[in-house]
Parts: structure tokens; sequence; C-alpha cells
């Protein structure tokens, strides 16, 4: 007998009829001989609607009242399934967070994260032949007031769309055999079907790769949902409500052991790699027009070179900074493609012509591991542990899996062995087996609730990136795409550059307010904030071992006239800030230049969904 914890989407329980077309489900699992757990959010738009109810009362409702509220609308789901299954005569029990023992931190009310679960009610009731149905998205956090002997039991949420995570918690604390989503698309496809319509479905994809996309914007699935299956190491599959198709399975890797106590917050950080087989070239003042990145990497890529991390920076005047890197005996042939490329890139008559800078002796240090997502501090605490070392950082990338800083070669040794102490991990090669038809991008996704925050004239010394990092992380704002600028500036003696990140926009006038005040402190600092954005990204295992997938994204939005304002990649992921109103045109293009469309629709409203 299998264990198999199934979760229902908003949409899935959204009418009585759903609730019924849920039960026959569920009770034709238990049938084939499973065990089932059913996580369900709220129905409909419900939370969307209490959202409203509070803001109706107040514009800024206290978190704590919130979650009280909040928490509301999965109790409503879980009683009504839960009776829809004993009509059936299928044995059910509906428990609140709270009666499963979900415990979650206590000062984050609105976006905790699971501590524990204790799953001995559950089991109980599974041994009595029930099918046990749990409210998502909420737990309770247990308060320590010293003068007390009990302790206060707080309502916590988890972040919206946090069911998904409730799910695969509940799975691996469970130790299920599988966790099903199920929701109102057939599974995992290239895009969001509602902004691309041909998008297609995926029979697979790997935990690193839904990762990415998750946290850039596909929100299909919850980071933390696929965070907990790559770390637990537990099987996951998307699925439709409404037909019986296999879906989207979702591949992780043999996961590190670890325990089930501090679930969410127990080591981010899995390993540190290093490569010193590394060299950068900068483009200084290219012109700021659309086209620009597209033919620098198409010349590049013509060449079969790999390039491995790209920044292209906030842009002064009319110009932009591109950097790359690439393995270190390709730095001559990049460096002569690039120089080779200026003529036809720069602007004629420019007082300030473009030039290209080569730069070898360099090393990527990176920390590995799922944790790193929606975790401010864990970037902050690399930043600050270099800085303490006396490390300059030249090159920052992130992504969900890993930050990269690119540091001198001479620094390396001490950066992975300061890194290694400050995460309690053990050095990686980093080298996972990618197959030779791993297709360079899986998908592409687009945030529009993000906001570009760039700070100018930072002191190029060690600590800057920590200063500013930390400041952010101790406030709770996570930040994403961070670029540093090559382009150096002389300032009262010392060294300047710019770095720009992405922010939530509900983060980002509070993140700007904070960082005025440091920026103060530094001669000519500055911040200035454009909520007016749009980030596009491309992922893929398989982008490693494309030249030219880079090229391909640059050219789809030239194409359509789409300036790209700032790059960032990773080993498998390109993101590109573009302006607002560009951003589905932009996601619409690149879909179409990788050949990801079925030529088919595949919307939500196609499938026939039971009234
Ligand atoms: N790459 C993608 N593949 C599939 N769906 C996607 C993708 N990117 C975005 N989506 C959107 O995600 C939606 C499904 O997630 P959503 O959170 O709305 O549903 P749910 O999980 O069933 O509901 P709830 O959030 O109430 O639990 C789809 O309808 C689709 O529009
Ligand atoms: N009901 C919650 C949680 C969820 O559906 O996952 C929300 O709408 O965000």
């Amino acid at each position: 007998m299998a264990l198999i914890v199934q979760k229902y989407g908003g949409t899935s329980v959204g009418t009585v009829e759903r609730i019924q077309s849920v039960a026959e489900r569920v009770r034709k699992t238990v049938k084939e001989n499973n065990s089932v757990v059913v996580v369900v959010s709220a129905m409909g738009k419900t939370t969307d609607g209490l959202v409203k109810l509070a803001y109706d009362i107040s514009p800024n409702p206290c978190q704590r009242e919130m979650d009280m509220l909040l928490s509301t609308g999965e109790q409503v789901s879980i009683a009504l399934l839960s009776m829809a299954l004993q009509e059936i005569a299928q044995p059910a029990i509906s428990l609140t967070g709270a009666q499963v023992g979900i415990v979650t931190e206590c000062d984050r009310h609105m976006r905790a994260r699971i501590l524990q679960i204790k799953p001995d009610r559950i089991q109980r009731h599974l041994g009595e032949g029930r099918v046990v149905i749990v409210a998502g998205f909420q737990g309770v956090a247990l308060s320590n007031d010293e003068d007390s002997e009990i302790p206060d039991v707080e309502i916590t949420t988890l972040g919206r769309g946090g069911s998904d995570t409730s799910a695969v918690a509940l799975a691996a604390a469970l130790k299920a055999d599988r966790c099903e989503i199920y929701t109102d698309v057939p599974g995992i496809l290239t895009a969001d079907p509602r902004l691309v319509p041909d998008a297609q479905l995926m029979s697979e994809i790997t935990s690193d790769e839904m990762l990415e996309l998750a946290s850039l914007g596909a929100k299909v699935l919850h980071p933390r949902a696929v965070e907990i299956a790559r770390n637990y190491g537990i099987p996951l599959v998307v699925k439709s409500s409404w037909e019986d198709a296999p879906g989207t399975t979702v591949i992780s890797p043999v996961p590190f052991p670890r325990p089930l106590e501090g679930l969410e917050l127990v080591h981010p950080v899995d390993a540190v790699e290093f490569d010193t087989d590394q060299a950068k070239v900068s483009l200084l003042r290219v012109p700021d027009r659309p086209g620009v990145a597209a033919q620098l990497f198409e010349c590049i890529g013509s060449q079969d070179l790999d390039v491995d991390l790209i920044v292209q920076s906030i842009h002064e005047g009319n110009s932009n900074d591109i950097a790359f890197t690439v393995a270190a005996n390709y730095l001559q042939r990049a460096a002569s493609i690039s120089e080779a490329a200026l003529p036809a890139l720069s602007t004629s008559n420019s007082p300030n012509p473009a030039e290209v800078m080569t730069e070898d002796n360099i090393a990527k240090v990176s920390i590995a591991g799922a944790g790193t997502i929606g975790r401010p501090g864990v970037a902050a605490q690399m930043f600050t542990a270099l800085a303490e070392e006396g490390v300059n950082i030249q090159m920052i990338s992130t992504s969900e899996v890993k930050v990269s800083c690119v540091v001198k070669a001479k620094d390396c040794d001490r950066a992975v062995e300061i890194l290694c102490r400050t995460f309690q991990v053990e050095v990686h090669s980093g080298q996972c087996a990618i197959s030779a038809d791993t297709p360079p991008v899986r998908g592409v996704a687009l945030d529009l609730k993000q906001a570009r925050l760039a700070l100018r004239n930072i002191p190029d010394r060690p600590g800057s990136a920590a200063r500013v990092f930390q400041l952010l992380a101790d406030r709770g704002v996570s930040v994403d795409t961070i670029i540093q600028s090559q382009r150096c500036r002389a300032i009262g003696g010392a060294t300047a550059r710019d770095l720009a990140f992405t922010v939530s926009q509900e983060d980002a006038q509070n993140a700007k307010t904070l960082l005025e005040e440091v920026v103060s402190e530094w001669p000519q600092g500055e911040v200035m904030l454009d909520e007016e954005v749009a980030k596009v990204s491309a992922v893929g295992m398989g982008m490693v071992h494309h030249p030219g997938t880079a090229a391909k994204m640059f050219r789809a939005l030239s194409e359509r006239g789409i300036n790209i304002q700032t790059i960032a990649t990773s080993e498998i992921k390109i993101s590109c800030i573009v302006d607002r109103e560009s951003g589905i045109e932009a996601l619409q293009a690149i879909h179409a230049a990788f050949g990801l469309g079925s030529g088919e629709k595949i919307t939500s409203d196609v499938y026939t969904k039971p009234k």
C-alpha cells in the first residue's frame, strides 16, 4: 500500500460540483489500495476576497489579524471535501494546520516557514482507514513567553500560493511515496498558457529548473514546495484536476541526508563550489540600443565559445557595460572577437568610445543549495564572510540554487575555506551530468511584480555588497538578479562601482528608504528605483553546452525592437530586465525563438472543467 499526498488548488475546489469531483478522484485513489492525505486551498478566489475585505477596513492591516483572516478560507474547503467523501461512503476527517501539528516560525506572519510537522495524528487516522484532509497554507507558531508555562499558539500562513508547500512538507514528514499537485492546467508548461497560448506540456523537468521557473514567475508551483521536494527527494507530479493524463514529473537528485526538524530552515547551503578556469571580458560603453547584446553574443557563439556568466549593468547616459566569463584558455579568442565586433557596436564619433578589457587570474566561488530562495540572509552571509577575509567581489551572479562571486584567483582558496566554515559544508565538484539531448531552454517565465533598484557609486572595496544586502536581509527583503557594474569611477580618490538588483514591488519603497541611509555615507552615493520593469527569463540545464543560447534570446528581443536594460545569468538561466510594457511580447518572442510552442492552443479555458 502506497501513501500519497494529493493537493487540489483553489480552482479545483471552486464549486460544490468540483469538490464532489475531487472526492470521486480521492476515493478512486483509495480504491487502488493507497492511503491518501489531501491538502486543499481555499475555494476559487476566496483568499483574494478576504484580502480585499481587510484592505476595505484598513490600508495597512495588522499581519497577525491577516493570518487569522486568510486561514479561514482553507477551513471551509477541508470541511466540505470531508463531507463530500463521507457522502460517498469514504471515511474522512478534516484537520487544520494546528491540528496536524504544522509548526512554523513565530515572528513572520504571512510568510512563515515550516519548522516541523508532527505526523502522529495523521498516521493514526490513516491507520483507521480514513482519508485525512489538511488545510493548506497554514500552520501555528508557538511563542515562548517566559512567564507562562503554556506557549501562546498563534495562527500563521506560509505566503500566497503556500498550499503547495504544505503538501510537499507533509509528504516529507510522512515519508510519502509521492506528492501529486492537481491544478487547472495539464502540468508544467513551457510558459504560462495565459500569456503564451501555444505553450507545450513537459513530461518532466528537473527540480533545479523548476525552482528557477517558479521563482521567476511561473506560479504553477510554489518555489518553496520545489525546494522541499528537492531537499528531501520527494517524487513530485503536477497534473490536471479534470483529466487522467500523467502530467509533469519533477525530478530531484538524490538528496543529502537532512533532519526533518527545522524543515524549511536548516542547511540552506549544501556545498561550496569553485572554478579557477575562468577569465573575464568586459565591454565598456557599448550603446544602449536593441540588438547590441545579440550581435556581440552571436559573434562569440559563431566561434563555438561557451560563455558562462553574463552581466549587463545599469546604463549611464546612453551606454551600457557588458561583461562575461569564459574558460581561461578561450580568453584571447573571446577578446579578439569582442575587439572585432566593437566598431559595429559602437556609436561613431563618441567622445568616449567603447573599449574591451580582459582579466585572467580570476576564479568563481559559489554556494549551492535550494535554500537561498526567499532567504535574503544567505547571500548577505556569503558577502559578509568574504568581506571579513578581505576578499573583493568583482561580479555576482545569483540563481535560486546558487550564488556565485567572481574574485581574484589568488583569493580563491581562502574564499572557499571561509565559505565552507561559514555554511558548515564541504567543497563539491559542482559538476552534474547533463545528457547531450537536454534542451538549452526548457521553459520561459515572466515576472511583472518586480522593481529594480540601482545604487550608484558604491565604494569598490570588500564589505560594500555585504553591507547593502545584510541591511536588506535584516528587514526580510529578498533580492534577485544582482548585477555589479564593470565600470569603475574615481570618486574622492577611491574607485566606485554601481550595483543593481530586483526586489518585489511590495518591498521596493521600503528597500529604497533603507538604502538611502547607507548610500548617504558614500561620496556621490545614489539610489534609483524603477518600478516599470519586467523580468523575462529563459531556463534550462542544457544551456551550458549550447553556445549561442544567450545570443538567440537577445536576438529574439532585438527583432521586436525591445531594449534590454540589464542582463544577469547563472549556469541555468538568463534573465533580462526590459520595460514593463514590453514584458508579454518579450516572453512570447523568446518562447517562439527556442521553438517551444506546440502550435496548438493549451489554455486553462480550453480544458473541459466540471461546472
Ligand atoms: N509554466 C507554467 N506551466 C503551467 N502553468 C503555469 C505556468 N506558469 C504560470 N502558470 C499558471 O499557473 C496556474 C496554476 O497555478 P494556480 O496557483 O493558479 O493554481 P492552483 O495551484 O491550482 O490554485 P491555488 O493557488 O488556489 O492553490 C495556471 O492556470 C497557469 O496560468
Ligand atoms: N489560498 C491561498 C493558498 C493557496 O492557494 O495555495 C492563496 O490563495 O494564496
